[in-house]
């Protein structure tokens, strides 16, 4: 395709650029109005913004299990850049409308006997979602009511909290190993952020899924609550953080974060080249195909 999906639809909505959106002035305070909610929705996300108290909530839509496609990526970048731009909405919390399932990562066939011009789309688009959550200057909190492996876990580890179900079935992390694929740089990145590097380690190695309570044991969610606390936890958890004046906070964040961002900004072409020859190896491919059977075998 001779223009990504997603650089279309920022030219349509407007979109800044992601540098830009860095040096955006201060969000303001929401104006002491009596309480307004406002909501959008396309067909992968629901976002419903509280006006008064300055907090968006988008839930993943995109049943049976919330697959990072190409169109999921595109609406979640447009709704995240909406609120970005809205002075109304200081934090989003990200939650799921998927029963058991906050995400259930990147989208398998997109990445199945695809030309090379999707892959890079594909991929552009994965990229864009990441550096645009890690960059918000909105607080972001992950209620993570399902399990979320690969591409969903880091949706979570790219949230500034993560709080999740105590749901002993529910499972978290980066098991691209298990699909005899390697989690980029940038995935790892953010993992060892998170959670150290000797944990990110092994777990990275070994594709480990981690059970509820072992992700809270190593550091991969920050709190577990029961299921039907979950959202008044996160919006207690989130007005705890719009205490603070915004412009410290935006800018302890930008510091914490600018080196990995960075760093993927400035390798973002070799990136997706990288992604391409890797995903385009026969026997990763083979591999890839042979898990989508397994999956479905399961089910039988
Ligand atoms: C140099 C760069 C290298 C490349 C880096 C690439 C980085 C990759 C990151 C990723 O995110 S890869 C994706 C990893 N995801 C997984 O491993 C999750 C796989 N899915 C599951 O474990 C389970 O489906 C679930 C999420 C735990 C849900 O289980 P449940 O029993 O509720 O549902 P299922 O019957 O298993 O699934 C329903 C339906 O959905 C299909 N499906 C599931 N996950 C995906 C997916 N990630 N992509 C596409 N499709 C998926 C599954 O096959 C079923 O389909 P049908 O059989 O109904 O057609």
């Amino acid at each position: 395709m001779a223009a990504p999906a997603l650089a279309r639809c920022m030219a349509r909505t407007g979109v800044l650029p992601l540098g830009q959106a860095w040096g955006r002035a201060p969000r303001l305070p929401p104006s002491p109005l009596p309480a307004q909610r406002r909501a959008f929705s396309n067909n992968k996300v629901l976002v419903e913004l509280d006006e008064s108290a300055g907090v968006a909530t988008m839930k993943f839509k995109s049943p049976p299990v919330n697959s990072l496609s190409l169109d999921f990526l595109t609406e979640f970048c447009i709704s995240l850049e909406k609120l970005e731009n809205d002075r109304a909405c200081r934090g989003v919390i990200l939650t799921s409308a998927v029963p058991k399932i906050f995400s259930s990562g990147l989208d398998i066939t997109e990445m199945c006997g695809k030309s090379t011009e999707h892959y890079a789309e594909f991929w552009r688009a994965v990229q864009e979602m990441w550096l645009r959550l890690y960059s918000s200057n909105m607080v972001t909190v992950a209620a993570v009511n399902g399990s979320s492996p690969a591409g969903g876990c880091l949706i979570a580890l790219t949230c500034d909290y993560r709080i999740m179900a105590e749901n002993p079935k529910f499972s978290i992390g980066l098991n691209e190993a298990q699909l005899g694929i390697v989690a980029p740089f940038w995935f790892k990145d953010t993992f060892v952020n998170v959670v150290g590097h000797r944990v990110a380690e092994s777990s990275l190695q070994l594709g480990s899924l981690h059970s509820a309570p072992e992700a809270h044991r190593i550091g991969l969610v920050d709190e577990l609550v029961p299921e039907e606390k979950l959202k008044d936890r996160a919006t207690a958890v989130m007005q705890q953080w719009l205490a603070l004046p915004d412009h410290a906070r935006q800018l302890t964040k930008t510091m914490m974060r600018k080196a990995v961002l960075d760093r993927l900004v400035a390798h973002r072409e070799e990136d997706v080249q990288n992604f391409i020859s890797f995903i385009s190896k026969e026997s990763i491919q083979k591999s890839l195909r042979m898990y989508m059977e397994m999956l479905k075998k399961k089910k039988s």
